[in-house]
């Protein structure tokens, strides 16, 4: 699938397609959630085939995304380290619930500034080419440029030779715009939900642009007057730039 042969939305129709998933369709944010999170996994473990991997979690639907691929991420073996942009009292209901999960299953967390992470880069321990940085800052509820200690994250992340995964969006960069903010993560690829986000398609912090199913119900599109086509008939994650499944 081609990028522009793909429909796309602003930030304001995504925020009314997850809405009527929840509220009109009783689709939970915990099952939307999984479903990006594990096809974020999915992503990172067949396009990167990373050892070790820092997941950058923000406090929102986002960052959520980022705990749950953080799970998977674990149970395939990958070292994962999680460091949260803000303490974990900040979390949303949902994220939250993630977070408890890898706290209870020994994946280690850090708050941001990490010193675990600062320590283990002082050692040379930095992460290398070999290894992977999830984006789960921010995603299409920015507002203005990262403000720190995100933008200290974002910083930290476009300055590694590790590539960089974004959920979404890269952070930093509005989705209906296209306008990427200062700092913005550059990322090697970009998993978007749903359906492509307007201000992703061209732009050149995406990097290569994947699409994940979470399951939204084609009757949710045709009350929108959106149609879609089939995206998702032959694998939940397509890449928009061959219209095959990831590989
Ligand atoms: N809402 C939903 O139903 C779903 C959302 N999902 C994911 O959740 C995202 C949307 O979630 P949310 O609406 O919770 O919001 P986000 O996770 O996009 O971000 C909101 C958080 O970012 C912070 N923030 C915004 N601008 C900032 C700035 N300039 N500097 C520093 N912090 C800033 C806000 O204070 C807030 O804590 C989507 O992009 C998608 O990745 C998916 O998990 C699936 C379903
Ligand atoms: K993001």
């Amino acid at each position: 699938m081609s990028g522009s042969a793909c429909p796309a939305v602003t930030a304001e129709q995504m925020r009314e397609v997850d809405r009527a998933m929840v509220e009109d369709f009783h689709i939970e944010l915990g099952q939307m959630m999984e479903n990006a999170g594990r096809s974020l996994a999915e992503l990172a473990v067949n396009t990167f085939d990373p050892v070790r991997v820092v997941v950058l979690a923000g406090p929102g639907g986002n960052g959520g995304g980022g705990l749950v691929a953080a799970r998977h991420l674990a149970n395939r073996g990958r070292d994962v380290h999680v460091v949260l942009a803000k303490p974990a009292d900040h979390l949303g209901e949902v994220p939250a619930h993630q977070l408890d999960i890898l706290a209870r299953i020994g994946v280690p967390i850090g708050t941001a500034p990490d010193p675990p992470l600062r320590a283990a880069e002082v050692r040379g321990e930095g992460l290398g080419e070999g290894d992977l940085i999830v984006d789960t800052l921010i995603g299409y509820s920015l507002v203005g440029s990262p403000a720190e200690p995100v933008a200290g994250l974002v910083r930290w992340a476009n300055g590694h030779a590790a590539p960089v995964l974004s959920l979404d969006t890269p952070s930093g960069l509005d989705v209906t715009t296209g306008v990427a903010a200062n700092p913005c993560v550059r990322a090697a690829a970009t998993l978007t939900l749903a359906l492509p986000k307007v201000g992703l398609l061209g732009s050149p912090e995406v990097g290569r642009l994947y699409l994940a199913d979470i399951s939204v119900p084609p009757l949710v599109y045709e009350r929108m007057g959106i149609e879609i086509g089939n995206p998702f008939g032959e694998h939940p994650i397509v890449s928009l730039d061959c219209g095959g499944p990831a590989s």
